[in-house]
C-alpha cells in the first residue's frame, strides 16, 4: 500500500489498432465526447482510490504521442507511466505488466476500449482480490441466446448445441490478479510460444491465462455501461451513454 492508501496498479493496454471499428487513428485514440477513449479509461482507473499506478501500454511508435496526450488532458498529476505495448493483446499486458514495481501486490488490466467502466467495479475488483482471490473478473448476464455452431463464413452454419444461459457471463475489464499470478501466467505463455508447445488456441483475456494453467478465477457483477467499443454501433452507444452522465453532471 502507498501512502495515499492505493494498494493496485493498473495496465491499460492500448495498443490495438481497431480494426472491427473501421478504417481511422488507433482505437485508444479516437474521440468519445471529444475526448481520447485511452483518456477516459485512465480517468476511470484514476477515479478509484484503490489504484495508485497506472501503466498504459501504448501504440509502439505512438509512446510520445501518448505521453503528451495524457499530460494534456490533465492527468500528469497521477501516477501514470507509458511503455511501447505489442503486436498483440497478451504482448501489450506482459511488457505494461513488467514496468510495475517489483512491491505492488495487486493489478488491474483494463481495457483502453472500455471507457465508461464505472469506478464501482473498479473498487469491487481490486476489493475481491484484496480480500484473497488470485483472479477476478468483472461480468454480466447475457441478453441473447447463445449456440455453438460449426463454423462456414458466407454460408448456413449448423448448430451444434445451445449452452444454458443461466451459466454463461460476458466478460469485462478490468480484471484483477494477485500479482505474482498475473506474471507467473504471462510467463508461462511466453515459454510455451517461443518453445512452440502451445497447444491451446491464444486466449483472448487475462483470466483466460490462469484457466488455462489450473487457477481459480472469480466473478462479481460488471455493469452494462461498462461494454467495450468494438464495433462502429458501440461508439453509437457510449456517446449517447456519455452525454447522459454530462447532462446529469456526473462527468
Ligand atoms: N496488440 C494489441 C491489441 C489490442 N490491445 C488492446 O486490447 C484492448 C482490447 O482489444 P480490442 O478491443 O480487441 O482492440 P483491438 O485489437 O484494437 O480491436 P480490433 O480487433 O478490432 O483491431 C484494447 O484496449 C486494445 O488497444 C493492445 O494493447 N495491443
Ligand atoms: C479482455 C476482454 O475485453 C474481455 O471481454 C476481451 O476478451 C478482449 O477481446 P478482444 O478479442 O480483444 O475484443
Amino acid at each position: 500500500m502507498n501512502a495515499s492508501g492505493a494498494v493496485a496498479a493498473a495496465v491499460v493496454p492500448a495498443a490495438g489498432r481497431g480494426e472491427r471499428l473501421g478504417p481511422g487513428a488507433p482505437k485508444a485514440l479516437r474521440e468519445l465526447g471529444g475526448v481520447p477513449l485511452l483518456v477516459h479509461a485512465v480517468r476511470a482507473l484514476a477515479r478509484s482510490r484503490a489504484v495508485g499506478l497506472v501503466v498504459v501500454a501504448a501504440p509502439a511508435d505512438g509512446v510520445a504521442e501518448v505521453v503528451a496526450l495524457l499530460d494534456s488532458h490533465g492527468l500528469d498529476d497521477k501516477d501514470i507511466r507509458v511503455v511501447a505495448g505489442g503486436a498483440t493483446r497478451q504482448e501489450s499486458v506482459r511488457l505494461g505488466l513488467a514496468a510495475i514495481p517489483d512491491e505492488v501486490g495487486i493489478v488491474l488490466v483494463h481495457d483502453a476500449a472500455r471507457p465508461l467502466v464505472p469506478v464501482e467495479v473498479v473498487d469491487a475488483v481490486a476489493a475481491a482480490v484484496r480480500a484473497g482471490a488470485r483472479a477476478v473478473v468483472p461480468a454480466v448476464p447475457l441478453a441473447d441466446t447463445v449456440k455453438r455452431v460449426e463454423p462456414n463464413p458466407g454460408g448456413p452454419e449448423p448448430v451444434l448445441d445451445t449452452p444454458e444461459r443461466a451459466t454463461l457471463r460476458a466478460v469485462q475489464t478490468p480484471q484483477g490478479f494477485d500479482r505474482a499470478t498475473l506474471v507467473e501466467v504471462h510467463a508461462k505463455a511466453l515459454a510455451e510460444e517461443s518453445a512452440g508447445t502451445a497447444d491451446a488456441p491464444p486466449v483472448t483475456d487475462d483470466a483466460g491465462l490462469v484457466e488455462r494453467y489450473g487457477g481459480r478465477v472469480v466473478v462479481v457483477p460488471g455493469h452494462e455501461e461498462a461494454f467495450k467499443v468494438t464495433r462502429p454501433l458501440d461508439l453509437v452507444l457510449a456517446e449517447a451513454v456519455l452525454a447522459r452522465r454530462r447532462a446529469a453532471d456526473a462527468y
